[in-house]
């Protein structure tokens, strides 16, 4: 369990805090989400939990112990929104293997036959798969790092219907071993994917109604 206590961020070039007064818990297996509108600090939410930004105050335990920013670079992994276009490997065997070089053909695979892509080639190049192969591929990544918690960014954006639902299904599937979290400005369409959630304005969190039958506003 990820506990994050009273988070502040406000970087001196803001004229308010991005974040004011933040405070959630991710469980494993009980994947939650933030929503909120374009600007009210859903990126810089997941970069300063996972320790790519630093906070101003706040405390991040996980199991209860307090944890360093540099812990969380490790314990958790952040998908950024299409993430496709951060790829760097000239193959799907190299995009997995930047910064995990020891890593074998073996975990490799079978990292993407977690992910749904079992029968990719490890030489496939990254741009020729298709938008849902991408995220996966990307979510592997992150499988690889063995991330103990997923910090997904719209990781539905820009797919077709068909493809989101399989991308939502994956989603549910990875969060049931994983602390994970969405921040999304389209709450609904995680509605049966999600267990949680909370919509985030002007800085602070306040919980989202109606998670399950509603209409997540
Ligand atoms: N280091 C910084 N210095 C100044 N302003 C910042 C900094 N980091 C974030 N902000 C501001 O915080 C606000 C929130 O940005 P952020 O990208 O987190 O929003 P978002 O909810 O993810 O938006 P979107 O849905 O459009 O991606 C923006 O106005 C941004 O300019």
């Amino acid at each position: 369990m990820l506990d994050v206590i009273g988070l502040r961020y406000h970087p001196a070039t803001a004229p308010a805090p991005v974040l004011a007064d933040v405070s959630l818990q991710l469980t494993v297996g009980s994947p939650a989400l933030v929503a909120g509108r374009s600007g009210s600090g859903k990126t810089t939410l997941l970069e300063v939990i996972c320790g790519l930004a630093e906070a101003d105050a706040g405390r991040f335990l996980w199991q209860g112990e307090a944890l360093s920013s540099r812990q969380r670079r490790w314990l958790c992994g952040l998908v950024f929104q299409f993430p496709e276009r951060h790829f760097l490997g000239l193959t799907v065997g190299q995009e997995l293997k930047l910064g995990q070089r020891r890593l074998t053909a073996e975990k490799a695979e079978a990292v993407l036959e977690q992910v749904g892509l079992g029968n990719l080639s490890l030489q496939q190049a990254p741009e020729r798969l298709s938008g849902g192969q991408q995220r996966r591929l990307a979510l592997a990544v992150q499988l690889v790092r063995d991330a103990r918690v997923l910090l997904l960014d719209e990781p539905t954006a820009g797919l077709d219907w068909t493809v989101r639902e399989e991308v939502l299904q994956l989603i549910a599937d990875l969060a049931k071993e994983r602390a994970l979290l969405v921040v999304t400005h389209e709450p609904e369409l995680f509605r049966g994917v999600v267990e949680r959630g909370w919509r985030l304005e002007q800085g602070t969190l306040r919980p989202l109604e109606a998670i399950h039958s509603g209409s997540l506003r």
